[in-house]
């Protein structure tokens, strides 16, 4: 079981605090120069990924402080709890094996007496031949056509991680039409709906629950739409799909129990793209593209469970981001890919993270007196430089940075990667070195500007720097390699939640809205006036009761 460890009365996080005391005011730069092999001394080079952590505001003694730190809270005996499925989730008394979904064939992992791979293989071959009829036409419609289209009505973790992968990886996508729909917005349904035809579209309905309303509203409406056209319920099982956990609800809606992709409750929703969820990766970009993010992923939950912490990835990032987080009071951190494919990277990881280790309570239940989960965002570069790096360089606050980028592109166009990598490495040399205000004046010496005009001008010109960032510079963002990114970024969120002393695996916090959206849906089933809230909400609910 995950020890309870305040973290910030640990020698480490002492001694941590004596580093941030000499850092603090230390500029990057002066660190480069006293260090001359810096980049070899902080950067690891695995399989086909490169991490480069050198431009971080750290030196050689906080980086064994913060190992120490991982050490002091139990780390190691913590990673070992969720490998062999401990019920480290214990909120929700369930274990967390997300990452046995990736482990390979032949491999077996016995939880509470029973090998589970058995199971996961099962359902791997139940997707694998699916997949494989529906993309090759063999899956008939209702009138004996093909499918076309493939529509995953989901949300959340049964949404943002197909997405964020068939995005990902639109590079090696075949003929079939992918739609997703999550919203519970009718717009988004009806948008989706006009580019489909009944006779060619395959519904995935995938939800862990199967209860979760906007899925659930979006799954009928789907149905009903369908319906309309085929006119016979037993059309329904040629059309409809369910990637669940939930086989009486998927039984109650009406869908084939042969036609159900199972999972189980140890697959945390947002974790779950590895499992029947991925069912639209495979039908998009093939079932051996999605075996093979299955096994990037496996290689770094490797890399993960037996590397010296000194080497290990996932625990380095998760350390800085608890530097920045606890010492250096950042509230955000940006995931920047400089990949248009990875556009989606850092939306699927505001939910990766935010939903994991947004919490303020530990776990021996009480309120921490510490930061934990920063909020996450980001967009690819060089779409973001065109928006909120401003921010970034010139702002008030420290916001932490990843840099991702692909050495290879797949749509090597005359010049245009090396345009893209120019920004991406020139981005990090900016935001680390700044420009001081000498080189500013000069530069508008240089520019003709009058004396008075110099004066005037240079301190809007002059960039502080020492703004931290991670560079990961990956071979080609290939099916595996981006497996072990997503899974990297995985077990980041799982170390720092233990530092943070909190459980990663819960998310009691979209309960209440949930709650209270279920109890004012009948309130705007009529046209009496509501007075049962307070005046702001019931103000704004008797006005659009007003105006529908
Ligand atoms: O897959 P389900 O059960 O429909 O849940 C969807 C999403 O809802 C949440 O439970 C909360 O919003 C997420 O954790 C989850 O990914």
């Amino acid at each position: 079981m995950l020890q309870s460890v305040n973290f910030t009365k640990t020698t480490a996080y002492k001694n941590l605090t004596e580093d941030f005391k000499r850092l603090e005011n230390k500029h990057l730069k002066e660190l480069f120069s006293a260090e001359t092999n810096r980049q070899k001394q902080f950067s690891i080079l695995w399989n086909d990924i490169f991490i480069d952590y050198s431009k971080n505001r750290i030196d050689a003694k906080t980086f064994s402080n913060l190992i120490s730190l991982a050490k002091e809270v139990g780390l190691e005996s913590a990673i070992k709890s969720q490998f062999s499925g401990e019920k480290i989730n214990q909120t929700e008394n369930r274990a967390v094996l997300h990452t046995a979904l990736r482990k390979q064939f032949g491999q077996s992992l016995v939880v509470e007496g029973k090998d589970i791979l058995t199971d996961i293989f099962a359902v791997k071959k139940q997707m694998k031949e699916f997949s494989e009829k529906v993309i090759s036409g063999n899956w008939k419609g209702y009138t004996g056509k093909a499918i076309t289209d493939i529509v995953n009505i989901g949300i959340g973790g049964s949404d943002l991680g197909p997405v964020m992968v068939t995005e990902a990886l639109k590079a090696y996508k075949n003929h079939l039409n992918l739609h997703f729909v999550s919203n519970v917005d009718g717009t988004h349904i009806a948008e989706t709906l006009k580019k489909c035809n009944p006779e060619t579209t395959l519904f995935l309905i995938a939800s862990k629950t199967f209860t979760t309303q906007e899925t659930m509203a979006n799954a009928f409406s789907a149905r009903n739409w369908f319906l309309a056209t085929a006119k016979d319920d037993a059309a329904v099982s040629k059309h409809f799909v369910a990637l669940s956990t939930n086989s009486e609800q998927v039984q109650k809606f009406g869908i084939d129990p042969t036609n159900m992709f199972v999972f189980w409750d140890w697959v945390g929703g947002r974790y779950s793209l590895w499992s029947a969820i991925g069912l639209s990766i495979c039908l998009g970009i093939g079932y051996d593209n999605f075996e093979l993010l299955l096994k990037g992923a496996y290689e770094m939950d490797e890399h993960f469970r037996t590397a010296n912490f000194e080497e290990n990835i996932p625990v380095i990032l998760a350390l800085l981001g608890v530097w920045y987080v606890n010492f250096f009071g950042a509230a955000s951190h940006a995931i920047l890919p400089y990949d248009q494919y990875l556009h989606r990277f850092a939306a699927y990881f505001q939910q990766g993270d935010m939903e994991s280790n947004g919490k303020t309570v530990d776990r021996s239940g009480k309120r921490v007196d510490y930061q934990t989960g920063p909020i996450i965002w980001g967009e690819p570069g060089t779409n973001g430089q065109h928006a909120f790096y401003q921010l970034i360089h010139q702002g008030t606050q420290m916001i932490p940075a990843d840099f991702i980028a692909p050495a290879q592109s797949h749509n090597a166009i005359g010049n245009h990667h090396q345009l893209l990598m120019s920004n991406f490495f020139a981005q990090t040399e900016a935001l680390m070195n700044g420009k001081t205000l000498d080189v500013a004046e000069a530069e508008l010496v240089k520019a003709g500007l009058s004396a008075e005009e110099v004066n005037k001008l240079a301190a809007f010109k002059v960039f502080e720097g020492n703004k931290p960032t991670n560079s990961i510079l990956a071979k080609k963002i290939t099916p595996e390699v981006l497996g072990s990114l997503i899974a990297m970024y995985e077990h980041k969120i799982f170390v720092q939640g233990v530092i943070w002393n909190i459980f990663s695996y819960d998310q009691w916090g979209v309960e209440l809205g949930k709650q209270l959206a279920n109890s004012i849906l009948p309130e705007l089933e009529n046209e009496k006036a509501i007075d049962s809230h307070d005046s702001s909400t019931n103000g704004l609910i008797n006005l659009y009761k007003n105006w529908k």
